[in-house]
């Protein structure tokens, strides 16, 4: 990983892009606490970057920063070239960034199809009321959802559940249902709060294999936080470290696992 001003080619020859996301000087205080304090990065057009650290270190007001959610107290989020300002959830969506959550959200009285249609409303052009004036078009519009959303249901290997109320499924599976409402929003960035965790061996695994289709297949940028470092050591292209809400390493897995700043944060070594 040398130039990266174009991009550069991974370890197991992906081409990741130029920049998508740039993260500038950002600080994020709530009142008196100061979650993150003056972090930058850059987020690459089909990269797995993850955001890793120990428990308060900031991760999740990262996320929520990328997301949009949180706007921070100083600093810039650039995306796609320009500085962003601050939004409403339904404007990030339109954007092109969706998110999973650490707590499930999803819908347990629907069905799986449901569910995950409910990811497609922010690209829906007939609203409610449209669609009852002008059944014809809008039914033709619907039609067209519904295939993305099968081929979604296909790609993640959720057939046999797609009429299955959600509050029926096993743990390991709504995680999947999360995924698949998430790609079903067609997202450039995809934003993962600790998708495997309270996961078991198995689930994992298969967790690691869609979250590498996904990236493979769509060319989908995935931004994720994980405690697992296994599974972070193995997915990610780059890693972000955080501690006490300040950036303390930042590169390639390799690189990152043998930075003694970030091995004395996980040892828990005191700081000055
Ligand atoms: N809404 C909030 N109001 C006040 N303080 C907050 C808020 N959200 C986070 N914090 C504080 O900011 C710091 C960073 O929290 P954050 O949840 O981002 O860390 P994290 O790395 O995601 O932690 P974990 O791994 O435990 O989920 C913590 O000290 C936390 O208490």
């Amino acid at each position: 990983m040398n130039d990266m001003s174009d991009g550069y080619i991974t370890a197991d020859g992906r081409q990741i892009g130029g920049v998508l996301m740039e993260l500038k000087n950002i600080t994020l205080k709530f009142g008196g606490v100061t979650a993150i304090s003056d972090i930058s990065f850059d987020i690459r057009q089909g990269e797995i970057r993850a955001i890793i650290g120990p428990n308060g270190a900031g991760k999740s007001s990262m996320l929520n920063v990328i997301s949009g959610f949180y706007i921070p107290t100083e600093g810039e989020v650039w995306f796609k070239g320009y500085k962003r300002g601050p939004m409403r959830p339904y404007q990030v969506a339109q954007l092109g960034i969706a998110r999973t959550f650490q707590n499930i959200a999803l819908f347990d009285g629907m069905s799986v199809l449901d569910n995950i249609m409910t990811g497609r409303l922010t690209l829906m052009k007939s609203g409610l009321l449209s669609q009852a004036m002008w059944w014809g078009s809008a039914s033709k519009e619907e039609d067209e959802h519904r295939e993305k959303v099968e081929k979604i249901i296909d790609f993640l290997e959720i057939q046999p559940i797609r009429k299955t109320p959600v509050g029926r499924l096993p743990y390991g599976l709504k995680k999947r249902v999360e995924l698949a409402r998430a790609l079903a929003a067609e997202p450039k960035i995809l934003l993962l709060d600790e998708p495997m965790a309270g996961m078991n061996v198995e689930e994992k695994e298969d967790m690691c294999r869609f979250i590498l289709d996904v990236n493979d297949e769509f060319g989908t940028t995935i931004v994720l936080i994980e405690h697992d470092m296994g599974v972070v050591m193995d997915l990610s292209d780059r890693v972000v470290v955080m501690d006490y809400g300040r950036k303390i390493g930042d590169g390639p897995p390799d690189e990152v696992r043998n930075n003694q700043d970030v091995i004395d944060a996980y040892l828990g070594v005191a700081h000055d």
